[in-house]
């Protein structure tokens, strides 16, 4: 067939809608229910899939946003606050707007308390809070305890009304689509590298500027808005609400169908919710006929499917769906470059050569008894290249991380561009100029090399979260992405942009690293033991790079146990032993300093046969 998965969507949707009225009623309803519980699920792909943090709680924000708009509809005591003559087709609309505000302010809170917690807490909190707005709802009298609310007015628009799922049932896939739009968006821009290198772990991605906190809390909003917004359609479709629909047990099918579908795909939502919603019915249909006598056996052989799907399936259904849909679609050939004409991003000047930009002043760093960084001295300067060499467990790591802001030192100040900076983290270390890659190679392995490095130039962009839904931050967009190539390019690996960084052999994806730093154009660059599995042409294609980084005055300091390629590139080397400066000077001074020698003697002969 020659037609894209874009099109085929379009297609799908657009048969849909020419054929809705002809849906049996029932068919609508199911329909409708799987377009609500899609967006909530469309969330738990942002929260779960993309960023990483598991919520079983969701069922509780769909409860907030249909008790909202119940209360709202209902109270006498409302209908006597508001002025008269306010329409009564309004009230929902207003119950929309409170939905959202407490939502906005319970999982604001909810998710400053929660997302601290680390590892299986995380979740388990989530079901901590989950289960206390379900009994909330069942316990306050002015929600009508568990018998709930009843009477809700059918949703109106000036003369339209959408009392069945004939006519609410566009509305609510309406609604979807716009969601999965604005998703898909967010995840196409410089928000979503950020939102996505959540999972790459802190460290990094504060590394690249990213407020990592924070951008967490926002996701978890985020989730929950779409949660209440389908409990606001969810109560008007029902035209009742109770607190059945809103506990643990929904929360964790919200998360399977998000889970099932392909927990990192936006359409896996739908898919799983689909799928779900379809079992669910067929089951309840089918086992009491088949055994026999009623009860909720389709729960049991529910849990099974899901273990079954979950073992098979690890990445959900959506990716297998999409793999076997290519052999017969054609390929999406949008351009993934915005064709706008690019913004100027933000420029940095560099300070001249010779300035000090990075000091270590007496740093030291305990571990319990261990004394790993022992009053290490150290200064960068713009346009040296100054290596920073030890045996094994001689404390560099733990003075790299130091100097960058992952670690506070125990005593000792670190100064960036003047400035006092021991004790702040990393993306702060990023805003002044400081740019550097890992030890262990840390990328988001199946994104793209291109998408990688663009993710270093996060801190140049400006645009948000709802300039970037709307597709507002193209111009920027366009900038950001040609940056990460000229970066790629600039370090050798222009024919491997568009491939997944896991694909790259280790030593090319420690160059990626290093393309990913200069998409932030920093001052200093900390690199981390760069040459590591490179060949010995790929070494000589990296040492004339950092030279030509040096020219350009960039200060850069290099971790590397390679003796030869320190030897040949380093401007100056300071030796550590035992978290302490044993040799500081010039390479030949460094490779003649008796000290030395002995402490390479000891351990590795790769300085003596560097020196010979
Ligand atoms: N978080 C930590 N807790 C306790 N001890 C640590 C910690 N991090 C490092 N150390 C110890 O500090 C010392 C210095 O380790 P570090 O990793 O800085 O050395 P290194 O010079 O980078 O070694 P390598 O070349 O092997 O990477 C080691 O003895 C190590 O065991």
């Amino acid at each position: 067939m020659m037609i894209t998965s874009r099109q085929l969507t379009l297609a799908g949707i657009a048969a849909l809608a020419l054929v809705w009225g002809l849906l049996p009623e029932f068919t609508l309803t199911v329909m409708s229910y799987i377009g609500l519980y899609a967006l909530v699920a469309a969330g738990l792909v942002m929260l779960t899939g993309v960023g990483g943090m598991t919520s079983f709680g969701q069922a509780a924000f769909v409860g907030l946003g249909a008790y909202a708009t119940a209360w709202v509809c209902t109270s006498p005591w409302v209908a006597a606050w508001l002025p008269a003559g306010f329409p009564r087709a309004l009230l929902p609309w207003v119950g929309l707007l409170l939905g959202l505000l407490v939502t906005y302010g319970v999982a604001r809170f909810l998710g400053s308390v929660t997302l601290r917690l680390s590892g299986h807490y995380l979740p388990l909190g989530t079901i901590a809070w989950g289960l206390s707005i379900y009994y909330i709802f069942g316990n306050l009298d002015v929600l009508g305890g568990f018998t709930g609310i009843t009477g809700l007015p059918p949703l109106t628009l000036g003369s339209l009304s959408f009392a069945t799922p004939l006519y609410l049932g566009p509305v609510i896939w309406g609604v979807l689509l716009l969601a999965l739009w604005a998703l898909h968006n967010l995840l196409d821009s410089r928000e979503g590298r950020a939102i996505r290198a959540l999972k790459g772990g802190r460290v990094m991605a504060e590394s690249m500027g990213v407020d990592t906190a924070h951008y967490r809390i926002k996701l978890f909003v985020l989730a929950a808005l779409l949660a209440a917004l389908s409990g606001w359609l969810y109560a008007h479709l029902q035209r009742f609400v109770n607190p059945t629909p809103f506990n643990i047990n929904i929360g964790i099918e919200y998360l399977f169908m998000a889970v099932v579908g392909g927990a990192g795909y936006l359409w896996g939502a739908v898919l799983g919710a689909l799928l779900i919603t379809l079992l669910k019915e067929q089951l309840q249909d089918w086992l009491p006929r088949l055994l026999g006598s009623s009860g909720n056996f389709e729960i049991i052989v529910f849990g099974l499917l899901m273990l079954v799907v979950l073992q098979r399936f690890a990445d959900g259904l959506w990716p297998r769906l999409n793999h076997w849909s290519a052999r017969w679609l054609r390929p999406d050939t949008r351009q993934a470059a915005p064709s706008v004409r690019p913004v100027t991003l933000a420029q940095r000047t560099l300070p001249p050569a010779g300035e000090v930009i990075l000091q270590s002043r007496d740093v030291s760093r305990r571990f319990g008894g261990l004394l790993a960084n022992d009053a290490v001295n150290m200064t960068l300067k713009a346009g040296e290249v100054h290596a920073l060499i030890g045996p094994n467990g001689a404390g560099k790591s733990t003075f790299f991380n130091m100097i960058s802001g992952v670690d506070t030192p125990s005593s000792g100040e670190v100064r960036l561009m003047g400035a006092v900076m021991q004790g702040k983290p990393s993306r702060e270390f990023a805003a002044l100029g400081l740019g550097r890659t890992f030890q262990h190679v840390r990328l988001l392995g199946q994104r793209s090399v291109l998408e990688n490095v663009a993710l270093g130039a996060h801190r140049r962009g400006r645009q948000g979260w709802i300039a970037s839904m709307l597709r507002l931050d193209r111009a920027e967009e366009a900038a950001i992405l040609a940056e990460a190539r000229r970066q790629i390019e600039r370090c050798g690996l222009g024919d491997l942009a568009d491939r997944p960084a896991a694909s790259l052999a280790l030593g090319q994806q420690r160059v990626v690293e290093i393309a990913r730093a200069l998409a932030g154009q920093p001052a200093a660059l900390l690199l981390d033991e760069p040459a590591a599995g490179l060949r010995h042409l790929e070494k000589q294609a990296l040492a004339v790079l950092l030279d030509q980084l040096r020219s350009e005055g960039l200060g850069i300091l290099v971790v590397e146990h390679d003796m030869e390629f320190v030897m040949n590139l380093a401007d100056r080397i300071t030796v550590l032993e035992f978290g302490a400066v044993i040799a500081e000077g010039t390479p030949a001074q460094v490779q003649a300093n008796p000290r030395v020698l002995d402490a390479y003697l000891g351990g590795s002969d790769d300085l003596a046969g560097a020196a010979a």
